[in-house]
């Protein structure tokens, strides 16, 4: 199965079949703390790290440009990923459902620069696709013993094109 994808707008709403958009109106609660000179957007995402440990690092992403070919998915069996936009720059995000063990029919997200998102454990997606420039993201991630790591290369690249017609 092949294909042309047209990225959607990320919205929390579409996103939550393979994770959460990380942005404030998706906190499960808000609260002012630090005497009120705070507010905390709280538990946008849960960290999934099974036995492992939580990481915290910094990816530094080459800049594509549209069309893209996907040609492979990949997922992490033992944890989540979250990646967190540092400059405010766009990406690209593509996910997929599994189906029996394979990413099914996937999907593509438009991402601007305000917001991240947090796969799920075992999602399918794309690896990271900076868009336009070079850019920085913090990435929340489970490291630790295993193999956290599956990919799927598609027979036949899909295309993401740019929604701009
Ligand atoms: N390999 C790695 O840490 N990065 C990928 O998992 C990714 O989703 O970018
Ligand atoms: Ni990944």
């Amino acid at each position: 199965m092949s294909g042309v994808l047209f990225p959607e707008p990320l919205t929390a709403d579409a996103f939550r079949p393979f994770g959460e958009v990380i942005e404030p109106d998706n906190a499960s609660e808000i609260k002012l703390i630090n005497n009120g000179t705070t507010t905390r957007f709280h538990d946008i995402a849960p960290v999934e790290v099974g036995e492992g440990r939580a990481l915290i690092s910094i990816f530094r992403g080459k800049p594509f440009a549209l069309p893209l070919q996907v040609r492979m998915l990949e997922r992490h069996p033992l944890g989540s990923q979250a990646f967190m936009p540092i400059e405010g720059r766009p990406y690209l995000v593509v996910v997929a459902p599994d189906d029996g063990g394979r990413p099914g029919a996937p999907r593509a997200f438009l991402c601007e620069g305000d917001k991240g998102v947090s796969y799920a454990r075992n999602v399918w997606h794309h690896p990271l696709v900076a868009l336009g420039e070079r850019s920085d993201f913090l990435v929340v991630d489970r490291g630790g013993e295993g193999v956290n790591l599956e990919e799927f290369v598609f027979d036949e690249p899909y295309s993401v094109e740019s929604s701009a017609r």
